[in-house]
């Protein structure tokens, strides 16, 4: 079906209801503009100003300054500072004027006086004196958002830059390129041109690849997040199968593994790995974490080496992992920026954090066992602790997050922990629980791969026995678990998961004191 322009025109139209704010996008730098007033407020226009329009001649002028600001101006040729009382003369050669003062009967005369002279103001104390508002500003590259709430509530303003500077992808600004260059090489006439764009763009309004449009992106963008990992898994598993195969070898020690496998089943108890897998599945199913640290718990109590535990349950964990990150990526929970922050530290860490475990685990298994369960312990202290704390909301965001990454990613091998580490630090860190869980569940994906492939190649620990236990007992948990999250109460469920992870791993060290 093809749309007229005049169509195409009324279906861009939104109807103005509520807010009947007109917004522009100023060339400021190409305007005069004064701030009278040099405190906080006056800083804070003053710091949206340079930072969006960064050549803009901007003078400020107040009767005292606060350090703050001074410090900011200072060498910045781009403003100039006058000390002074505000008198009407000020304002002779501006377009712009923003107010303010701490004072509303001078912010009304400053006001009245700019309308005199033909001014455009914005008087920070008093809405309705504005002739315009400044927004919150959500920048990606050439990409930029305004945002205003009619100045109903400036903080909800700043919240919801926040949200959509996280979730907007950064591939936005490469998009915008590639159209402005397939743009530039339309041909017809602008309605014939109109249908065109609309016609490539749209997958980008069905949420579809954002990348798959764009023409020239390469090929690793064009594929979506979800294919890459199904795609990951099958490659990580085929990998290792195949190298379990070649460890493996011949016909004959591939019979005597199967024997010894069977042996293997009905000395460790299967039905004790199916217990821990479903438990470790019914928790961390319906509250988002604790898999690892319940199965490592359940497993040292088996009496399976420390070194196959840690195997077994990354490699089982995969999977449950695998599944909850992908739903966390389509429901966007997940922030791909952190992801890559997270990843890659957290990667190297599982890795280093596999190869002690391949190295000590197995000989000092039995002196190893008592401390791993001291960290297990600890880390349903940690769980605990959650239950009780409350997110500090005005704490700065925790940036550095590479060591809490790199330590979450070694700790891990040895008995989970990534959840109650590396999620509750980042979140207790100020930053958002929705996309921190998200990205965290994600990258332990990619962790545990690593993990798992350290210590299926490089070690050679494969244990089928006790990961066929955990998935099956997983796959059974997995439908209850999703029907009870969200209906539990999570603060009991935390001080009960908890409380059991350090009785489990009070047992281990107290029989460890005993023999
Ligand atoms: C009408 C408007 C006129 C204007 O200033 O342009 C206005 C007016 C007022 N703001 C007040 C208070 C606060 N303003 C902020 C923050 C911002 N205020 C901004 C814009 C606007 N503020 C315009 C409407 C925009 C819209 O339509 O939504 C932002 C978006 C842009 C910017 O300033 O650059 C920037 C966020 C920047 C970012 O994204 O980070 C915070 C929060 C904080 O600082 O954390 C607080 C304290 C908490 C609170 O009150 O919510 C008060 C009461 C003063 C008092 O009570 O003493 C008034 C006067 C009144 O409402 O009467
Ligand atoms: N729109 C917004 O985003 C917000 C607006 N406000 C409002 O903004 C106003 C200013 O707040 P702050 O910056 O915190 O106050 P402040 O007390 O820190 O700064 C006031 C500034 O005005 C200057 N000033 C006062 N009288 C003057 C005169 N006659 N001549 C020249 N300069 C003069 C002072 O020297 C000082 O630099 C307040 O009325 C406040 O309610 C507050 C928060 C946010």
């Amino acid at each position: 079906m093809k749309e007229t322009l005049p169509e195409i025109i009324q279906s861009n139209q939104g109807e103005a209801i509520g807010n009947k704010l007109f917004p522009i996008f100023l060339k400021l730098e190409e305007l005069k503009i004064i701030i009278i007033g040099g405190g906080n407020v006056g800083l804070e226009k003053l710091t949206a100003l340079c930072k969006n329009a960064p050549a803009t001649q901007i003078t400020v002028l107040a009767n005292k300054f606060s350090p703050e600001l001074l410090h900011f101006a200072k060498n910045k040729s781009t403003i100039l500072l006058i000390t002074k009382s505000y008198e009407n003369s000020d304002l002779n050669g501006f377009q712009i004027a923003i107010s303010a003062v701490n004072d509303s009967t001078l912010s009304k005369q400053i006001t009245d006086d700019a309308h005199d002279k033909g001014l455009l103001v914005n008087a920070a104390d008093k809405p309705e004196y504005c002739d315009f508002y400044l927004s919150s500003i959500v920048t990606k590259g050439n990409l930029k958002i305004a945002i205003s709430t009619n100045g109903k509530s400036p903080t909800v303003a700043k919240r919801l830059k926040e949200i959509l500077t996280d979730t907007l992808p950064e591939e936005i600004d490469q998009t915008l390129e590639n159209m402005s260059s397939i743009r530039q090489k339309l041909t017809g006439n602008l309605p014939q041109k109109i249908i065109q764009l609309n016609a490539i763009t749209k997958t980008l309004i069905e949420g579809e690849s954002k990348a798959t449009t764009m023409g020239k992106s390469n090929w690793l963008s064009s594929l979506s997040l979800t294919k890459i990992i199904i795609f990951g898994s099958l490659l990580a598993i085929f990998f290792m199968v195949l190298g379990y195969a070649i460890i493996s070898n011949l016909p004959p020690t591939w019979i005597a593994n199967i024997q010894s496998y069977s042996d293997q089943l009905s000395k460790t108890n299967f039905y004790w790995m199916l217990l821990a897998g479903f438990l470790a599945q019914l928790v961390d199913g319906a509250m988002g974490m604790g898999y690892g640290v319940l199965s490592t718990t359940f497993l040292l109590q088996s009496g399976v080496s420390i070194a196959a535990v840690s195997s077994s349950v990354h490699m089982a964990e995969m999977f449950s992992v695998g599944a909850a990150g992908i739903s966390h990526y389509k429901y966007k929970h997940v922030n791909k920026k952190l992801l890559l922050r997270l990843a890659i530290p957290g990667a190297i860490g599982a890795i280093c954090g596999a190869l002690f475990i391949g190295a000590f685990g197995n000989k000092y298994g039995k002196m190893l066992r008592p401390f791993i369960s001291v960290y297990t312990m600890y880390l349903g202290i940690r769980i605990i602790q959650k239950a009780f704390k409350k997110r500090n909301k005005d704490k700065k965001k925790l940036t550095n997050v590479t060591p809490v990454a790199l330590s979450g990613g070694f700790l891990d091998a040895f008995g989970g922990g990534w959840g109650p580490l590396v999620t509750s630090t980042l979140i207790s860190g100020g930053r958002d629980p929705k996309y921190t869980i998200g990205t965290s569940t994600l990258t332990k994906f990619f962790t545990s791969i690593c993990s798992t492939a350290t210590f299926v190649f490089v070690l050679g620990e494969a244990h089928f026995n006790v990961i066929a236990g955990l998935i099956f007992g997983g796959l059974i948990a997995a439908p209850i678990a999703a029907k009870l999250s969200g209906k539990l109460n999570l603060k009991t469920m935390f001080i009960c998961v908890g409380s059991l992870v350090i009785l489990c791993s009070l047992k281990v060290i107290w029989s460890a004191i005993m023999k």
